[in-house]
């Protein structure tokens, strides 16, 4: 059986998150401190960009919702999130996790595994990221992807219903699923994977988005339309990744439900 997810239903849930203007909790990577600040601000959010071992827990309580990113990892950041992972599942606020670059060290494989045992709502990365982790292997160049979405699907499937949580998967098409449905998001622009910490950024508006909605997976698909959205707009004036980076920050500001009207509605597709 196949449902979809219309424009309506994505601006409607735009003006929700608006609305609550999530306090994001974000444990996230130098390069991405600054300008995921900034995204959130333009999506509507409220960001926090907390990391001390000292008080993560006591923050994430606070919290709307959380994102944690292992993009630039030591031993107390590691420690940061596990505690703010395990305050925001005891205070049932929903957390996103970044699996930045999982597949390339150990010491990232092993951080990652302990993060997921705490029980992510949502993991979002890219495709490589995503095989890396449900396989327990290698896998990408860095933080960038050597794979396509299309090749993560069974492996994003897997993940989710192993986890019993929402993998989304970015890439030109984005996947997103919950083991039980399979939803593929287009949108977004090539210059996208051209600026450094697009992604990391958006796994933070996944987070302000599922702070504001009861299903984790139409939350996910309503964050990636209007980043896509929002990416598409920029991309139509940008010069090159600089001017793209400026441009996003505006577009996603700009970004209203009416604007959201004309996208073709997203098919929601069951797997059972
Ligand atoms: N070739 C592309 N065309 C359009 N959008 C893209 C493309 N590649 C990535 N994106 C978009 O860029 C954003 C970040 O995704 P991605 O680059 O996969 O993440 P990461 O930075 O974690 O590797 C997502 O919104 C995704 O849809
Ligand atoms: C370049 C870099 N190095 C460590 S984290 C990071 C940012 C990665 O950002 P994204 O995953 O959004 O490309
Ligand atoms: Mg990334």
């Amino acid at each position: 059986m196949t449902t979809t997810l219309t424009g309506a239903d994505i601006g409607a849930r735009l003006t929700r998150l608006r609305q609550a203007a999530p306090l994001v909790h974000s444990l996230t990577n130098y390069v991405a401190m600054n300008s995921a600040a900034n995204v959130l601000l333009a999506v509507g959010a409220s960001p926090a960009m907390v990391h001390a071992r000292e008080e993560a827990a006591e923050f994430a309580a606070l919290a709307d919702a959380v994102l944690i990113n292992i993009g630039t990892l030591s031993p107390h950041w590691v420690e940061a999130m596990v505690e703010a992972a395990t305050s925001a599942g005891e205070h049932q606020t929903p957390w996103v996790l970044d699996p930045v670059a999982v597949g390339a060290t150990a010491y990232r494989r092993e951080s990652a595994a302990r993060l997921l045992d705490l029980r992510p709502s949502v993991i979002r990365g890219n495709a490589s990221e995503i095989i890396a982790l449900a396989e327990d292997g290698l896998g990408g160049r860095g933080v960038d992807s050597t794979a396509a979405s299309d090749d993560a699907v069974q492996a994003a499937v897997a993940l989710a219903r192993r986890q019993e949580a929402v993998v989304a998967v970015t890439d030109e098409v984005d996947l997103v699923t919950d083991g039980r449905r399979l939803v593929r998001v287009p949108g977004g622009h090539p210059l996208m994977p051209r600026v450094t910490a697009l992604g990391c950024a958006l796994s933070g508006v996944v987070a302000a988005f599922l702070a504001a909605d009861q299903d984790p997976l139409v939350a996910t698909c309503a964050a990636l339309a209007c980043y896509g959205e929002a990416g598409s707009r920029a991309g139509r004036t940008a010069q090159g990744p600089g001017s793209f980076a400026v441009a996003f920050v505006d577009a996603l500001h700009q970004l209203n439900p009416e604007t959201l009207l004309r996208r073709e509605p997203l098919a929601i597709e069951s797997l059972d």
